[in-house]
């Protein structure tokens, strides 16, 4: 019950003082992330020039960084932010999409791990690439159940001293130490485009929220979408009114019902 009762004072919290989260997202993601934002009621912004990057993500509570749509231009873009964040102290997250597709993908992804990320957040296909094994992943979407990449997980974790959260059935989170299982959601929901994105988004308006205590907010994040997820999914008609369903879920999602509903089981 501790864990149920910190997510829902984590999201009491960052409702409380919504937090202002520089989002670095993918095209396909940018407009979906910030109404999952608003709903789950922290502050986006998708600030992705080179020009502005690092000077936007001093003024941010934390930054999030997503590698779906890449291109030369953004990555140098990510990169200033993601030095600027270290530089000022604040956490930031990062998304691999698809990070083993191509050499490009490889390259950015290897540079913005020695930024050092406070949390990774990753389907299984992702997470098990990322840690050096066989990952069946095609493009952007998973082909591995969670259960395989939990090892990895915990592996890369250690390996680069963060949080790793990988996202799924039953979504998984580690310190390299210890380790929480999510059961909810919906099969839905990866029907349904950049919801992932849109996680890895609210992870950071949590770690924003309780920046030395990234391994309790990755959990609350993952157990927002899972409550909201699952209300939404037994309401929802197919993927169209799912998408929606699941943004009235979350604005209507409070600490209280957080601490009721969630599953955070001990892994
Ligand atoms: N089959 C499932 N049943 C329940 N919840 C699921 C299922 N698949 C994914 N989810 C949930 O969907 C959310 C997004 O996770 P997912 O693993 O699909 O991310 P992703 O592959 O990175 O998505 P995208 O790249 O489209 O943004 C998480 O909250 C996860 O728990
Ligand atoms: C479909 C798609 N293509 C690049 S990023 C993205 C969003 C899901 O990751
Ligand atoms: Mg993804």
């Amino acid at each position: 019950m501790q864990d149920q009762t910190t997510a829902g004072t984590l999201f009491g919290a960052m409702r409380a003082n919504p937090p202002l989260v520089q989002c670095i997202t993918n095209f396909v993601a940018m407009n979906i992330a910030a109404n999952v934002m608003l709903a789950a009621g922290a502050s986006p912004a998708m600030v992705h020039a080179e020009e502005e990057a690092a000077e936007f993500a001093a003024i941010s509570a934390a930054l999030t960084i997503n590698i779906g749509t890449l291109s030369a231009e953004w990555l140098v873009g990510m990169l200033s932010a993601a030095q600027s964040a270290r530089q000022a102290g604040r956490p930031w997250v990062l998304d691999p999409v698809a990070h083993y597709a191509t050499a490009f993908r490889r390259r950015a992804v290897a540079q913005l791990l020695d930024l050092q990320p406070t949390v990774i957040r990753g389907n299984a296909s992702e997470i098990i690439a990322l840690a050096g094994g066989i990952s069946h992943g095609q493009g952007v979407d998973s082909r591995d159940p969670v259960e395989l990449a939990e090892q990895s997980a915990r592996q890369l974790a250690e390996r680069h001293g963060c949080v790793v959260a990988v996202t799924g059935v039953t979504d998984f989170v580690t310190d390299g130490h210890k380790a929480r299982r999510i059961e909810g959601g919906s099969p839905l929901m990866p029907q349904v485009t950049a919801l992932g994105c849109s996680l890895t988004c609210l992870v950071g308006a949590f770690v924003a929220t309780a920046p030395d205590n990234p391994f309790d907010a990755t959990a609350a994040a993952l157990a927002v979408f899972a409550v909201a997820g699952e209300q939404a999914g037994t309401v929802a008609d197919g993927p169209g009114s799912f998408s929606w369903r699941f943004l009235d879920a979350l604005a209507a999602l409070d600490a209280e019902a957080l601490t009721a509903k969630a599953r955070i089981m001990l892994a």
